[in-house]
């Protein structure tokens, strides 16, 4: 079986670029590697309902931190049997936003931190009921929120298709769901965490060493 790890962060931190620089080295080491990244858009309609959500459609959705998280769930749960057929094939399966990324942006919504009541609803909801495969590690991309802000700013402009959605574009939200992510890494939640610093130009090398060697 192979491992499950997950790269979590804030819009902008460099997810999408650490998972290609990772997938590389992990490559170099001679891994095989199979990523995925949620939401999965244009592959699932519970992702391309929270798209919409985030951009302004679908009424008064995107105001129901509940009824969100529902969607990115079931947007998982449909990716279970994929999820669970590449750990047989791959010896490293890498995720571009999980379950963490749920419970981070909602209980931040909420203002509430990583020990309350959201997170622990979450977790009953995917991981016990829905029977999401559980991560071996997780990879929090720090950055501060000034920095991802700027750099989502920036993809913004440059990318098709990359306006900033609702979630983007609340700077108070990101910071308070930096605080969230920095006590889930720090509490291990769901898996051990390795914590890299994303403005330090981070080495893909040396993690993918400690990914395939934990400990
Ligand atoms: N280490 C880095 N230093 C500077 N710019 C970066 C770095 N990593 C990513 N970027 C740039 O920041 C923007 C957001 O990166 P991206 O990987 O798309 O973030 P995410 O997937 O976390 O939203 C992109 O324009 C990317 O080129
Ligand atoms: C996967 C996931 C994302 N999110 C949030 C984080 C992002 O602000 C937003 C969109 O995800 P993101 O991966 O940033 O997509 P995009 O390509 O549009 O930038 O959804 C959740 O709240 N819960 C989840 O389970």
């Amino acid at each position: 079986m192979g491992r499950l790890v997950v790269i979590e962060g804030l819009d902008g931190a460099g997810k999408r670029t650490l998972t290609e620089a990772l997938t590389k080295a992990l490559h170099n080491l001679g891994k095989s590697v199979t990523t995925l990244a949620f939401p999965r858009y244009g592959r699932s309609v519970h992702a391309d309902l929270v798209r919409e959500a985030l951009h302004h459609e679908h009424g008064d959705l995107a105001g129901s931190v509940y009824g969100m998280a529902v969607l990115y769930a079931l947007d998982r749960r449909g990716a279970i049997a994929a999820i669970t057929d590449d750990l047989k094939l791959h010896d490293v399966v890498l995720l571009d936003r999980y379950i963490a990324s749920n419970a981070a942006y909602g209980a931040a919504r909420l203002h509430q931190d990583a020990g309350g009541e959201f997170v622990r609803w979450l977790r009953e909801l995917e991981i016990t009921r829905f029977g999401l495969p559980v991560p071996d590690a997780q990879i929090l991309l720090r950055v501060s929120p000034e920095i991802a802000a700027e750099r989502a700013e920036r993809r913004a402009r440059s990318e098709v298709d990359r306006a900033k959605d609702a979630f983007e574009s609340d700077d108070d939200l990101q910071v308070r769901c930096a605080s969230v992510y920095d006590r889930l890494a720090a509490e291990g939640w769901l898996s051990p965490w390795h914590v890299v610093d994303g403005t330090a130009g981070s080495d893909a090398d040396e993690l993918a060493r400690l990914l395939v060697h934990p400990g």
